[in-house]
């Protein structure tokens, strides 16, 4: 098969959109799928995303699941804006209002949740699957930990705290954000030097009264307006660094928006928008990962974008 019609949903959480498809009844190959990520998340194509969603049959009892590709077709251990988005549409799939859903290596707990802001449909994210150890983070150093220290073979010289949530992440705590610089430590690490084989996401954060603000040169994107495994990993990082109390919930903010998240119980917990934009259809050719035809609307949720508009001010 070449040609596929995709039913999708165009969805973002904080600003980071994606096509979410709902994939419990498609069976195409990882291959297959990578390229439809090709084709659906890039920018400068018809649809355009920081990567495509798939919810996806629950494995290990979970009630359903989430497979998340970036658009350079690589697949990531999770995405937490991206779950959140995907669970709104199990729940909508199974009538249920909280759950465990499965991620290719980890399992959460997601529920409906009050709205953070008038009538933004909203759902809270709760995962353990979180690690500084060295090895899940991926770096290639002796076994340990970094939190707050200098990155040995890093070309930089702040201090980092490595997290794994699963995903790969690096996190510093600076006084201004210089883009230039997050951009290039970025471009670095995309690169797969053999500190990073499996490449990174390197975050700058500032933290001050107000809580946190997150910049993110996401692996397989670039610069985003948002990651929500990031601002999870900024959490843990300000967390272990006494930035942040520990149980207590924080602002965490971005270019694309807002959360509110915590250090809780051996884990994270992320409450954000899950905000459905539009439905749409797509013709893609999987052999050649691009999108053929265009853009067929189904429905137009424009209340809910205007509900998000207003909350992110
Ligand atoms: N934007 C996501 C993270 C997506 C995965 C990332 N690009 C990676 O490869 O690790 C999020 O909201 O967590």
């Amino acid at each position: 098969m070449t040609a596929m019609r995709f039913s999708f949903i165009k969805c973002q959480g904080s600003g980071n959109d994606f096509p979410l498809i709902d994939a419990r009844a498609i069976v195409l190959s990882d291959a297959q799928w990578a390229m439809a990520a090709r084709a659906l998340a890039d920018r400068a194509g018809p649809v355009g995303g920081d990567g495509l969603l798939l919810l996806v049959p629950g494995r290990n009892g979970a009630a359903f699941g989430q497979r998340m590709l970036n658009p350079d077709g690589s697949e990531a251990e999770t995405c937490l804006n991206g779950l959140r988005c995907v669970a709104r549409l199990g729940f909508e799939a199974t009538g249920l209002r909280a759950a465990t859903a499965s991620l290719p290596t980890s399992m959460a707990e997601v529920a409906l949740a009050d709205p953070i802001a008038p009538s933004v449909v909203s759902v809270s994210t709760f995962t353990r699957a979180v690690s500084t150890a060295i090895g899940d983070v991926g770096l290639a150093l002796p076994a340990g930990e970094i939190i707050d220290a200098i990155v040995p073979g890093l070309p930089s010289a702040r201090r980092f705290t490595a997290v794994a949530m699963p995903n790969p992440h690096l996190v510093t705590f600076v006084d201004a954000i210089d883009e230039g610089e997050l951009v290039a430590l970025g471009d670095w690490c995309e690169a797969a030097p053999a500190l990073v084989p499996r490449r990174c996401n390197v975050s700058f954060v500032t933290a001050d009264a107000r809580g946190l603000y997150v910049r993110t040169y996401e692996r397989g994107v670039g610069l985003t307006d948002s990651c929500g495994s990031a601002m999870g990993a900024s959490i843990h990082a300000a967390a272990l660094t006494g930035r942040i109390a520990t149980g207590s919930h924080v602002l965490v903010r971005n270019r694309g928006g807002f959360v509110r998240g915590a250090a809780r119980d051996g884990g994270i917990v992320i409450t954000g928008n899950a905000t459905f934009e539009r439905d749409a259809m797509i013709d893609v050719d999987l052999e050649r990962g691009v999108c053929t035809g265009p853009i067929e609307q189904v429905r137009e949720r424009r209340r809910e974008r205007d509900a998000w508009t207003i909350a992110r001010g």
